[in-house]
């Protein structure tokens, strides 16, 4: 579960997070939307204390985020490149992320399997650095790696942007076959109102920093978003 409670993130005179409070309940597909410069990163990086607020706080199963570390062995996230080794090839950073999690060659291949198709034959087996990748392949690498060791709370941050449509679909495949697994929270900010809508059961709409709407029955979410971003 995810508590957070007076979260504030101010640049200078700028405020761009104002989150009084917003609890996530475990087992949840929930979806971040707003326009460019809403504040949807910002939320994601506090909440993986990558940026300090400037006052509030973010518990994750009760721990404070900003105060502890524990809480990093059940959470998985890709937000962008920075979270990539990219002098390494997928291969060695698949390798090098299974030994920090303590897992064997074996595992790693296990946990690779169920995205052979996702992970195009652009990605495995060839010796090209991450950095040489397309951005759309990149972002493969990174979200498969935010799934490895088994995490509990998965955060993506537009995990659809880059990708060609017949990955978009596999990877809101992949994703649904977690949901429906039934023991992973996931939090997705996303521009692609489509998606973001089949696989999230609530949504919250971020404005200026600030929740404007927070969207909790599936049926009208669709109506209402469409009806705020004019689509
Ligand atoms: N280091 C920084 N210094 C000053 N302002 C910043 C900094 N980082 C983010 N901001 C500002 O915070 C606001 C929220 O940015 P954020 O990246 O969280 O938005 P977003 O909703 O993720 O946008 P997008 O959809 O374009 O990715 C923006 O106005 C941005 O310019």
């Amino acid at each position: 579960m995810i508590e957070i409670s007076s979260l504030k993130k101010q640049y200078k005179e700028q405020v761009v997070l104002d989150i009084p409070e917003l609890v996530i309940q475990r087992k949840t597909c929930f979806g971040l939307v707003g326009n460019n410069g809403a504040g949807k990163t910002t939320l994601f990086r506090t909440i993986l204390d990558l940026i300090r607020p400037t006052s509030g706080k973010v518990l994750i199963n009760g721990v404070d985020v900003a105060r502890e570390e524990s809480w990093k062995r059940f959470v998985g996230a890709y937000l962008d490149e920075h979270m990539l080794l990219t002098y390494l090839t997928p291969d060695e950073y698949f390798r090098v992320l299974g030994r920090l999690y303590g897992m064997s060659e074996a595992d790693v291949l296990e946990h690779l399997a169920p995205f052979e198709t996702f992970l195009n034959d652009e990605i495995i087996g060839k010796k090209k650095y991450l950095r040489d990748l397309s951005k759309g392949n990149i972002k493969k690498v990174g979200i498969v790696a935010a799934l490895m060791g088994n995490p509990e709370l998965i955060l993506l941050d537009e995990p659809f942007e880059n990708l060609d449509p017949s990955s978009q679909v596999h990877l809101k495949r992949l994703i649904g076959h977690f949901i429906d697994s039934g023991n992973k929270t996931f939090l997705i900010s996303s521009h692609d109102l489509a998606h973001v809508t089949d696989l999230c059961d609530r949504i919250v709409l971020l404005e200026k920093g600030r929740i404007l709407k927070d969207l909790q029955e599936k049926a009208g979410m669709v109506d209402e978003l469409n009806a705020y971003f004019g689509t």
